[in-house]
């Protein structure tokens, strides 16, 4: 199993590549593994990108792509030539089969989100599904499995349920974490670093906690201090 540090995963939600790399700069070689989601793509996060994994930092693109197949596909392919190692794609199966297409023998992951982790049951309801979060979190998963996909976005509350379905060989990559007595924002399925890897989640996303803490180094060791006790009561 990876260092502790390495399984927490920071979200670069900030607004120009000056300030991400203002919050890298402070967070050193606390930690290993970013994220690039929407804000930060579309105001040069790409460059940012390929920047870090020049650096020997490892990259999340968070674009969660959704489109006809062929233009899935050869997103994905472009996505796995600048050496990123996970690329989120929304769960549904002609999605997914395109994204593994694209991702070929290449070391890019494809994460399949299963529910956005800002979504309760209403929320499903209101947008027409007629599943529960775990109802559908489970369908698509089990979906993303028969197709191939590497790992699952998905938040820890359902990590313990979908362990025993999908195995070992997929990573359960969750967002939605909060420190005990973090705002909690706009996520409706949360869960602290301790539960979550002791839920089973692999990897820890988190964003405004570390981003947006006065000290932001101070916050993300005392996620990975987090971490690594929750991993030490596991054994
Ligand atoms: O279901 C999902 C999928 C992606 N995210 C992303 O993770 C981070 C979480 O940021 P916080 O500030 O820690 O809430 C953010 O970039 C989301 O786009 C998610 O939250 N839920």
């Amino acid at each position: 199993m990876e260092h502790p540090r390495d399984r927490l995963i920071v979200a670069l939600d900030l607004p120009s590549v000056d300030a991400a790399e203002a919050v890298i700069d402070r967070l050193g070689e606390g930690v290993t593994f970013y994220k690039i989601g929407y804000q930060l793509a579309f105001a040069g996060g790409l460059a940012l990108a390929q920047k870090l994994i020049f650096s020997g930092r490892r990259v999340f693109i968070d674009l969660k792509l959704h489109d006809i197949g062929n233009t899935v596909e050869k997103g994905v392919e472009s996505i796995a030539r600048m050496g990123a190692t996970f690329l989120t794609v929304h769960a549904y199966p002609q999605t997914m089969k395109a994204a593994v297409q694209g991702r070929g023998d290449s070391n890019l992951r494809i994460l399949a989100v299963t529910v956005l982790t800002s979504y309760d049951d209403a929320d499903l309801a209101a947008a027409g599904y007629d599943f529960t979060v775990p109802e559908l979190v489970a369908e698509r998963a089990a979906q993303a499995h028969d197709i191939g996909i590497d790992g699952l976005v998905c938040s820890a509350e359902e990590a313990a349920m979908l362990r025993p379905k999908i195995g070992h060989g997929m990573a359960l990559v969750t967002p939605g974490i909060r420190p005990s007595g973090a705002e909690v924002g706009d996520q409706k399925r949360v869960k602290t670093p301790r539960d979550a890897i002791l839920a089973g989640a692999d990897y820890l996303v988190v964003g405004r906690p570390i981003v947006a803490a006065a000290n932001p180094r101070a916050a993300a060791d005392a996620i990975v201090a987090e971490i690594e006790a929750a991993v030490n009561e596991q054994v």
